[in-house]
């Protein structure tokens, strides 16, 4: 990595949404359509020479990125500038330019090759399209010499071959062959070696650093292997649920993670520090619908740091309790059935006992707090001020009796929080710059995209 590299790629405020026509449902209610918002208002710069890993869960927009950038999508909002030009605005011929200079690899080599076509012709066909390498002789040496580069020679070998005659390493070579033959400056690689045998991953990961000091390429790596990311990137932005929540130099969001979600990731990946303690992670629940996602900060109804507000008198993880209570009566996930409403067992006792159940977290056995069982916790034990616990236990007692509206007008402007109010904006936090409300007092990103030399 060069630390006086120009940007290549400005990805400024980014948004790509999803299917935005009425559904049914929609329509029905008169409401306005409900996109899927895969990507959200994302901002970061890839210098020259850097690689960038984009790591996240399955589903949080990785892929939708990826295409972004290479322009297989349009943006829905924001700006895209490769090497100082908008790509959403280019002239033909500029966008013809781009196409050259700018290539994907994909996941799955099988689906991103013809399987009626030869290696030769596979490999040639951008040539043909861009007009370059003159005639057929010119075109056929320099396919020799790619598929020599990435490692399939004799290369007259391959020439003839259909996908089926090669196995999944070689086809990806293939792949990797038929990106660099047009000497591209800027590579995206979609999770490139997942579908390969795990014997022979690390051999196409250093045929491709190689590569990117022979080509002088810059390079985008989208995956969901954390240590493929740490082996590889030198810069790493984490995604969750469309947004880019952390960046910054790989070293430092592994070793020293800022977000509690690029925390939560890395606790559940111990193979990342062989010598880490193993735990795992202090997350609750699943990644919510990116179609509805929750308001301010996306990972707060998951997050062990919720910031109480101010003037909260008992302990914050207290605080993660009491507002977990509440989103759960408020969405009514919680009901009747988690308390024991039989007619022998008084009101009082079955609030008691939805309080115990609502409060309790589900967390792994180390994160738990000490009367906890996994469903149940006491709540004496919580460090929960008097009369928020008298609040809790009201509300409880609206739900035991099936009166959710009751129990909600009880809960209503209580147990607020900043994370639930307000989208964070990017700070700088040590040498990376996260989406966290943690970090309010640090300075604020004022440039649109931070650039890999903060
Ligand atoms: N063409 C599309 N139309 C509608 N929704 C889409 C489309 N492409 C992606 N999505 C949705 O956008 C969200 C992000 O998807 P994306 O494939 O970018 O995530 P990802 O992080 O790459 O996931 P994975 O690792 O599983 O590939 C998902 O909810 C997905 O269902």
């Amino acid at each position: 990595m060069d630390r006086n590299a120009d940007p290549l790629v400005e990805v400024e405020n980014v948004s790509k949404w999803f299917d935005m026509s009425q559904g049914v449902v929609d329509r029905l209610m008169g409401r306005e359509p409900t996109p899927v918002k895969a990507v959200d208002d994302v901002s970061f710069t890839i210098n020259e020479g850097d690689i960038m890993g984009i790591a996240g869960e399955s589903g949080c927009g990785k892929t939708t990125l990826g295409k972004l950038l290479v322009q297989l999508h349009e943006p829905t909002k924001g700006s895209i500038k490769f090497d100082g030009d908008d790509i959403t605005e280019m002239s033909n011929d500029d966008e013809q330019e781009f196409r050259k200079r700018v290539q994907m690899i994909f996941q799955d080599p099988f689906e991103s090759l013809n399987p009626r076509m030869t290696v030769f012709q596979s490999v040639v066909e951008p040539l043909r399209i861009n007009d370059m390498y003159g005639g057929y002789s010119e075109r056929r040496e320099r396919v020799i010499e790619v598929l020599n580069e990435v490692g399939l020679s004799p290369a007259e070998a391959y020439l003839n071959e259909f996908p089926k005659e090669l196995s999944g390493g070689e086809l990806q070579r293939v792949a990797i062959a038929r990106a660099l033959v047009v000497n591209p400056d800027f590579v995206v690689c979609d999770e490139p070696v997942s579908m390969l045998d795990v014997s022979i991953r690390a051999g196409v990961l250093n045929l491709m650093k190689e590569l990117q000091d022979e080509y002088g390429l810059t390079y985008v790596f989208i995956s969901h292997d954390l240590s493929l990311i740490r082996y590889m990137c030198d810069r790493t932005a984490i995604m969750y649920l469309g947004d880019v929540i952390e960046q910054g130099p790989t070293d430092d969001v592994v070793m020293d993670p800022k977000h509690p979600y690029t925390e939560a990731l890395f606790d559940a990946v111990p193979e990342v520090d062989p010598e880490a303690e193993r735990h795992r992670a202090n997350v609750t629940g699943e990644v919510p619908n990116p179609r509805n996602p929750p308001s301010g900060c996306r990972f707060h109804p998951r997050c062990s740091k919720i910031i109480p507000p101010e003037g909260w008198t008992g302990s914050q993880p207290a605080f993660r309790r009491a507002f977990q209570f509440k989103r759960q009566v408020v969405t009514e996930q919680l009901g009747p059935d988690d308390a024991d409403t039989s007619a022998e067992t008084a009101a009082g006792r079955a609030a008691d006992e939805l309080l115990e159940h609502g409060l309790a977290l589900e967390l792994p056995e180390e994160h738990q707090s000490a009367s906890e069982t996994g469903t149940t916790v006491d709540p004496r034990q919580l460090d929960l001020p008097n009369d928020a616990e008298q609040t809790l236990r009201e509300a409880a007692e609206r739900v035991v009796s099936g009166d959710y509206d009751a129990a909600r007008e009880v809960l209503d402007g209580e147990f607020e929080t900043v994370c639930a109010r307000e989208h964070p904006d990017l700070r700088t936090a040590g040498d990376q710059i996260t989406a966290c409300h943690l970090y309010e007092g640090e300075r604020k990103e004022t440039r649109k995209a931070p650039s890999a030399d903060d």
